[in-house]
Order: structure tokens, then sequence, then C-alpha cells
């Protein structure tokens, strides 16, 4: 039978400092350390209703997962910086609305260790999964955590920082849906299915022109964690509740270049507080070439498809973009035949993508995918503030 220990925020901390771990309180509340399960594991009761929503975001290293975090912050308004006095090397962003942590940061093993026990970091004998469950589970109940950091540039876990609970909090890394008790966390998860072909131009682009690795030793490296990709990381999306799929294009025949991108958009059906967006009309099938008198396009032009398929068993409904726009300011064309968008006004999302054209893929549907869903974050935030605000008052009427 389970042991319970009742613990008062004080006595949790002097448990922790030993392992460098200290847990805060931001309202009266206890938190009961279950004996049967181990040291880490910690449950605190909710003080208060203001809850942190929580995010996840999977994709393996080089896929853009930093590039989508600066989309999203950037609708909530507001820069995104590492926390302010704390380690240089932090993978921390913070800004007024969101807090991005890095699963980087839950490595139980450092580069060294990695080597020495010949696994990978994608390898979840690499990762503390307990520790990231009960940290993000405090975060989301309104408790501060000492999260750990990983070092990407000494490969060392470096002394931890503190995390306060947000308003809204992503994880973002390698397994933000492989441990079921975090994935049951999630108000929401995205991933990131690059192609082998695309993550691969993407891999010379920035760690050839960039980091000046040589091509075989790109090659090497995603080769040598293709296993563990597959393994691990990959089957994540099965569980995701938005996808964005990108894809050699199919416009231009046999291209090898991957410049030129067929971006997929699959969103699950039925998800609390998320609907799909659509192309024209709700569920029909639809291809679409909106280029001529509203659309500048030079070869191999854009072509749109929207419609209801399945996925991993799931009802979806898919919005594909093959092809780049030419104008960004001409996407305006474009959106107004997108509807369910959750935009605040007429033209935010041609806005957002003017805003940041200088970010990688703003001329195409991984930009316009990425603006899409950081919208419906937004809406699906306020969506659960707004549950929150009006149960209480529903109650008292009752
Ligand atoms: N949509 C895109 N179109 C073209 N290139 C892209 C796109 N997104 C990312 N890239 C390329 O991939 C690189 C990595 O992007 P980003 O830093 O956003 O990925 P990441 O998943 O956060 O990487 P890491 O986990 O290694 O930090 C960029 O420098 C850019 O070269
Ligand atoms: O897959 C990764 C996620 O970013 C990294 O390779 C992993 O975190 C290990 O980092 P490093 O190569 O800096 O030791």
């Amino acid at each position: 039978m389970a042991v319970s220990t009742v613990h008062t925020i004080q006595s949790l901390n002097s448990i922790f400092r030993q392992k460098q771990v200290v847990f805060h309180s931001t309202s009266k509340r206890t938190c009961r350390r279950s004996s049967s399960r181990g040291p880490w594991v910690i449950s605190c009761s909710a003080g208060d209703k203001s809850q942190t929503v929580v995010i996840g975001l999977a994709a393996d290293s080089g896929c853009g997962k930093s590039t989508f975090m600066r989309r999203l912050t950037s609708v909530f308004g507001g820069a995104a910086e590492p926390p302010k006095g704390g380690n240089p090397d932090s993978n921390t962003l913070i800004s007024d609305t969101t807090t991005v942590i890095c699963l980087d940061d839950y490595h139980s093993l450092d580069r060294k260790g990695r080597k020495e026990k010949g696994v990978t970091a994608l390898d979840p004998r690499a990762n503390d999964f307990d520790l990231m469950y009960e940290q993000v589970k405090a975060i989301k109940q309104g408790t501060a955590v000492e999260k750990p950091i990983y070092n990407h540039v000494t490969g060392l876990l470096d002394p931890p920082e503190l995390i306060k609970p947000p308003k809204i909090l992503v994880i973002e890394g390698l397994h933000p849906m492989y441990d079921p008790r975090v994935r049951d966390l999630l108000d929401f998860s995205i991933y990131l299915d690059i192609s082998n072909e695309v993550k691969f131009a993407w891999k010379i682009q920035r760690d050839m022109a960039e980091r000046g690795h040589s091509l075989e030793s790109i090659k090497a490296s995603i080769e040598a964690r293709k296993p563990d990709f597959e393994a691990f990381i990959d089957p994540q999306k099965q569980h995701a509740d938005a996808v964005i799929e990108v894809l050699p294009t199919k416009l231009i025949p046999n291209d090898n270049e991957g410049k030129v991108l067929r971006v997929r958009l699959i969103m699950k059906e039925g998800v609390k507080y998320f609907s799909p967006i659509y192309l024209f009309d709700e569920g029909s099938t639809i291809t679409w070439i909106p280029c001529g008198r509203k659309l500048t396009c030079s070869y191999p032009g854009i072509k749109f498809f929207h419609g209801p398929d399945t996925y991993f068993g799931h009802e979806v409904t898919v919005v594909e973009m093959d092809g780049q726009f030419d104008r960004l300011d001409e996407l305006i064309y474009v959106e107004s035949h997108l509807s369910n968008l959750s935009s605040k006004f007429y033209g935010e999302v041609t806005q957002q993508m003017l805003k940041h054209s200088d970010f990688p893929g703003s001329n195409n549907g991984t930009g316009l995918f990425q603006t899409i869903i950081g919208l419906k974050i937004r809406d699906l935030y306020e969506q659960i503030l707004a549950s929150k605000v009006t149960a209480p008052t529903r109650a008292a009427r009752a």
C-alpha cells in the first residue's frame, strides 16, 4: 500500500536541496510525496484556478522548433528572452505570456555519459521522464520548480534555474509526447514532421554554412540518429493534435534541390478547444491553384489542397500548400479563402507573416501553417481561460 507523507514547501525544499531541485509555492498549497513511488514523485494540490496551459512541440533537432517558437511568441506580442541574470547558456525563453522550456534539460546523461554508455540523446535511457513529469505537472498546477539545464556548449548538466508558472508553458524538444504521463498533461500538441530529404537540405544549410561542419560529418550524424529517431521520436506524431508535414515538392518532377516544399497541415478532429481551419468549404475535397490575377507565381507555381482524411486511425482535416509565394503581401488573397483561422482581424495571418518575413520558411507553407497554429494556440488559451471564469458563475447560479 502506498504510504503518503504530507509535506510543506519548506520540508520539500530540504529533501530536494540535496538533489539541487527546489519546489516553490506561489500560493498556499500542500504537496504529498508517495513513498511507494520514489523520491521524485511529488503531487501538489492546486491552490487556485489560475493553472498554466501546457503545449507540447515535438521534432528532431534542426527541424524548425525555435523558428516556430518565435512565431508563436510573436502572436502573443512581446519578445521572448532567456531568464534575466541567469545562466547565459540557458535553453529557456520567457515572454509576458509564454515560457518555452527545452526538454534537452531533462537529459539524465551528459555528453560524456552518453558516449560511455553508447546511447544517443534520443534514447529514453538518456532522459529523466520522472522528473520531466513531476516538474511539468507542478508548473501546470501553479508551482515554480528548479529545472535542470543541459548546457549545449559544454555538454554538461549545469545547476538548475527557477521556472515560475506562466500563462502558457511550451515544452519543446525530442520527447514531449513520449511518456504517457507527460502527454496527458498537454492541452495541445504539435509534431513537426520533416521528411529525410528536407531535413538533410536544412542541416546542410545550417551546419555547413553557419557552423562549418563537413558534408560527410552531417551525413554521418543524420545516419547515426536514424534508428533512435525512428524508434522513439517519429512515433510521437500519432499522438499530436496537429502535424506539420514537410515534403519535397510535387510541382517539379524529380526535384532534389529541396528548396520548393510541399507542406501539409494535418489537424485532428474532436480536440477540445481546437477546430481545424478549412479552405472554401468545410468537409469538401478541393484542389486550388490560386496563381493568376490576384497572386503572382513564378515557376513552379502554387497548388493548395484541402480535404478530410484519416491519420493513424484518427479523423483529420488536411490543408496542403505546394510551392512558394513570390510576394508576401499578396498572401491576403489566400488568407481570405481560408476559414476558421481564429484571427482577431481580417489579414492577421498576412500581417504576422510580413512581420517575420526574414524567418526561414516565410515564403512557403511552413511559415503559413506555423503562424496559423500560433493563432489557434492563442484561441485555445483564451477558451480555456474563459471556461475557468464562467464555470464558478454557472455553479453559483445553480
Ligand atoms: N521552414 C523552414 N524553411 C527552411 N529552412 C528552415 C525552416 N525551418 C528551419 N529551417 C532551417 O533549419 C535550421 C534550424 O531551425 P531551428 O533552429 O528553428 O530548428 P530547431 O529544431 O530549433 O533546431 P535545434 O533543435 O537544433 O536547436 C535553420 O537555421 C534553417 O536553416
Ligand atoms: O538532439 C538533440 C536535441 O537538441 C541534441 O543532439 C541533444 O540535446 C544533445 O546535444 P549536444 O549534441 O549539444 O550534446
